[in-house]
């Protein structure tokens, strides 16, 4: 039509092309104008040219079977005041919404305000968590471009607190919930979450929530950050992803006596029931959704190795507190021997202190250990080189029966108990890792010793919130003369010495193996999470440390890189899925560019046209 009107030479207003300044003014019969003035309703729109130098590409319509004020209550779909007035017409809710049109990034701007107005941390993910029931796209838009500030807000440290306080703050539904009660349920009640294509899982009984304990169906919070996570730096989109709590029940004496409390008041389920009910669950899952991802999260150790090695080679499954926790450390690990120069087959050779024997010491352990085997070492070679202590010190063989088989492994022939002093003092370790929950645990004398043992420690408090993490970055950097590598759990701003020396703490955190590794799995159609593809996982996040940032004494990238870093380890995880065969969904022409492949596959929040099913179906 437009290109009839102007082979016929007729001359259009200006202000009929989109973008124009100039009002197009629609007279009435009476005098009366009509219009509105253009620019109100046509902000420039970001989302089509260009977006921080990237051409956006052609965006197809999502034909969605709502219409009308639906739509603006459905946060996939909803784009607030960021409709187009055509859109608004199409969808029929003109008139639903003020006037004025803002394009994304005015909305961008109009959050970060917000939030940065904010001086509290909780309040600040009160306000994203606002905008994420209201509008994911917008939600995972600001995620992307200001991850860096936004982490820490909706992840580790805060995350802890939103967890806690999770049934006061209860506004909306986000995520299932699945107890007792529902057994003999579970295959139709998955039936009732709305996205029929659901690619990843993540889990949780809320026994263990970082280091705060039990907090029952308060746990929420923590598959929802990471599965916020996985949208935003591993690039699934926001409807595939969903939160489960298995309420199991509490043994937190608080939140059985809050009136407030919103999971199952009895105490936790044990044994067979437990286990069935878990059962009941990853059946009911996989018969909806035979491939999807399941990710086991903050689980208590009693529990999370059994359910790991019950599903593991059933199941595409991993647990993040044992594997990927194991994975990113060996990454920080193989940073840290590159910063001392040293070659990954070193690795071997160190004496490495781990305190604390949960789900995340043993597993860290156990990754390192088999990354010394694939350098070489024996088994027996290999096991020398780990000290690792709970509350009761040195696992030694005297406490076997009282170990697990995973933990009894790593017990010593000789000095079972040793305290974290005497180990360093008598064993002279070139690592201190802390996976205990016990904040300040590593103390001056601590840290001190094992720089006096050790010309470059690495020292890594990896506990989280940052309130349980072992020591500080400023402790340790000060009690070791700037000496240490150091990384954390949860981030640390960079410590400014006496001297004036800066030290950039980097943050050791399984954010940086998960997203990619369901990224990459699933996006293969491998049926299992191999060790291999933990290990691939690992050295794709190691290499992508640079030499500059070594230098820095930074083991890890900056957390502004997570979509890139992701990516290269979805690369890395799908190569070794082909390897063994494991590759069932991928194609020969998807093999020609991985890293194209991948990258194109990410989700990318931005708003897309959407279209009524049922128009286009007339
Ligand atoms: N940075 C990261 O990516 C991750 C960090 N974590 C953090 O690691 C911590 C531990 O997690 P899990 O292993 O799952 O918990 P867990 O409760 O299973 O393990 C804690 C271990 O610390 C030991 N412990 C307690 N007091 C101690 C003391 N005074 N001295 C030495 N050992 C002591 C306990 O006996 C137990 O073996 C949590 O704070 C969690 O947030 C967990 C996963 C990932
Ligand atoms: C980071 C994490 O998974 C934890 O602290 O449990
Ligand atoms: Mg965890």
């Amino acid at each position: 039509m437009l290109s009839s009107v102007l082979r016929s030479g007729l001359r259009l207003p200006a202000a009929s092309f989109r973008g124009s300044r100039t009002p197009l003014r629609l007279l009435s019969s009476n005098g009366f104008d009509p219009s509105i003035p253009d620019e109100w309703v046509e902000e420039p729109d970001e989302t089509e040219g260009e977006w921080k130098g990237c051409t956006r590409r052609f965006l197809a319509p999502i034909k969605i079977n709502s219409r009308g004020a639906d739509i603006l209550n459905n946060p996939l779909f909803n784009k607030g005041v960021s409709f187009k007035l055509g859109e608004r017409d199409r969808l029929r809710f003109r008139g639903l919404l003020p006037p004025r049109r803002l394009n994304m990034s005015l909305q961008v701007q109009r959050v970060l305000e917000e939030i940065r107005a904010e001086e509290s941390m909780i309040r600040k993910n009160e306000i994203l968590e606002d905008v994420h029931d209201r509008n994911e796209t917008l939600y995972h838009r600001i995620l992307v471009d200001h991850i860096e500030e936004m982490a820490p807000i909706i992840y580790t440290p805060t995350v802890g607190q939103a967890c806690k306080e999770f049934a006061q703050r209860f506004r909306r539904n986000r995520g299932m919930y699945f107890c007792e009660e529902d057994r003999g349920h579970m295959a139709a009640m998955v039936y009732n979450w709305p996205q029929k294509d659901v690619h990843v899982i993540v889990v949780t009984d809320g026994s263990r929530i970082l280091g705060l304990g039990d907090l029952g169906a308060n746990g929420m919070g923590i598959p929802i950050g990471k599965l916020s996570l996985y949208c935003a730096a591993g690039g699934i989109a926001p409807h595939r992803v969903m939160p489960v709590v298995l309420d199991v029940g509490t043994d937190n004496k608080e939140l059985l006596n809050d009136p407030y409390y919103l999971g199952v008041q009895k105490p936790r389920l044990q044994g067979a029931a437990y286990y069935h009910l878990v059962d009941e669950f990853i059946q009911a899952i996989r018969h909806r959704w035979p491939n999807v991802l399941i990710q086991f999260e903050d689980f208590s150790s009693d529990k999370a190795q059994k359910l790991l090695n019950k599903y593991r080679d059933q199941v595409l499954c991993f647990n993040d507190d044992i594997q990927g926790t194991g994975a990113t450390s060996l990454a920080g690990v193989l940073g840290g021997l590159r910063a001392k120069g040293e070659e990954p087959t070193a690795l071997g050779e160190q004496r490495i202190l781990i305190a604390g024997a949960g789900s995340a010491g043993i597993g860290v352990a156990q990754v390192l250990y088999q990354a010394m085997l694939e350098h070489g070492r024996t088994e027996e070679e290999a096991k020398e080189c780990f000290f690792i202590a709970d509350e009761k010190g040195l696992l030694g063989v005297e406490r076997s029966h009282q170990l697990s088989p995973e933990q009894a492994v790593f017990a010593r022939e000789t000095d079972g108990g040793l305290s974290l002093n005497e180990i360093v003092n008598k064993y002279k370790p070139t690592m201190l890792l802390g996976m205990t929950a016990v904040g300040g645990l590593f103390t001056e004398k601590l840290i001190r010793d094992m720089a006096k043992n050790c010309e470059r420690p690495i020292i890594f408090p990896l506990s989280n919130p940052t309130t349980k993490a072992e020591c500080s970055a400023e402790q340790a950097f000060e009690w070791t003369d700037g000496k240490c590598i150091f990384a954390s759990g949860s981030p640390f701003d960079p410590v400014e010495m006496n001297d004036g020396r800066i030290f950039y703490p980097t943050q050791c955190n399984n954010m940086f193996v998960f997203p990619g590794i369901g990224l990459g799995v699933t996006l293969c159609g491998a049926k299992t999470v191999s060790d291999r593809m933990l290990y691939v996982a690992a050295e794709a996040l190691a290499n992508y440390v640079s030499e500059e940032e070594l230098a820095q004494g930074k083991v890890f990238p900056n957390i502004t890189t997570i979509r890139d870093v992701s990516k290269k380890v979805a690369v890395a995880v799908i190569e070794e899925a082909i390897r063994t065969g494991q590759a069932s969904k991928l194609k020969d022409k998807h093999l020609v560019d991985l890293d194209a492949f991948v990258a194109k596959k990410m989700y990318d929040p931005v708003y897309v046209p959407l279209i009524e099913k049922r128009t286009i179906e007339i």
